[in-house]
């Protein structure tokens, strides 16, 4: 059987959020992610659709945010999340946020997936959100435009959908998902 939430090592705050979203316990993919990705580990993971993926890489992505939590001094982009496509990135932004609800003053998610006007989106990124979730192009345009700075800030990567990803970035290392 599969761990409690409780058991995993979480941040009582994400506690609460997976409380409050009714979940009894972890699918299996989150079980078996979560301590690994705790641990510091780059990981490629697979798991069919609707297994809670995004909660399995997006809760210890909010924890190691939450605990080497830099003064609001030093706020900058700490965690990127890849997306294919503008409607999953507005799926994974509402999933990050309601994990951190109970944090959301420390961890703030930006989404940048909308195909808007760029100079709307950059007071979003101005604001020096700690997670940006965004389509490669989106964040492609935005670092050329230098209103993306991640060179110096930048922890965490994840490629969500990372088989719909490799095409246009050529990529093949990572943390995919
Ligand atoms: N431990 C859990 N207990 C109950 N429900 C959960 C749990 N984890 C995630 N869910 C819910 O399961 C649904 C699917 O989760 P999610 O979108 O993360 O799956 P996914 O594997 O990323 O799917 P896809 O491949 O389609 O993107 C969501 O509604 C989410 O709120």
């Amino acid at each position: 059987m599969a761990a409690a939430f409780e058991h995993l090592g979480l941040d009582p705050r994400l506690l609460r959020a997976v409380s409050e979203l009714g979940w009894a316990a972890p699918t299996a993919i989150q079980a078996q992610a979560i301590p690994a990705a705790l641990e510091g580990r780059d990981l490629l993971a697979r798991a069919r659709t609707g297994s809670g993926k995004t909660a399995a890489y997006g809760l210890p992505l909010l924890q190691r945010l939450l605990r080497a939590a830099p003064g609001a001094a030093a706020q900058a982009v700490r965690a990127l999340v890849l997306v294919p496509s503008k409607e999953l990135g507005q799926q994974v932004v509402l999933s990050l946020r309601q994990l951190a609800a109970f944090c959301a003053r420390e961890v703030r998610v930006a989404d940048i997936c909308a195909h808007t006007d760029l100079a709307a989106q950059k007071p979003v990124l101005m604001e020096r959100p700690e997670v940006v979730v965004g389509t490669p192009g989106r964040v492609l345009a935005h670092l050329e435009a230098r209103s993306l700075v991640l060179r110096h800030s930048l922890e965490l990567l994840v490629l969500d959908e990372a088989d719909l990803l490799s095409g246009g970035l050529g990529c093949s290392g990572g943390v995919l998902w």
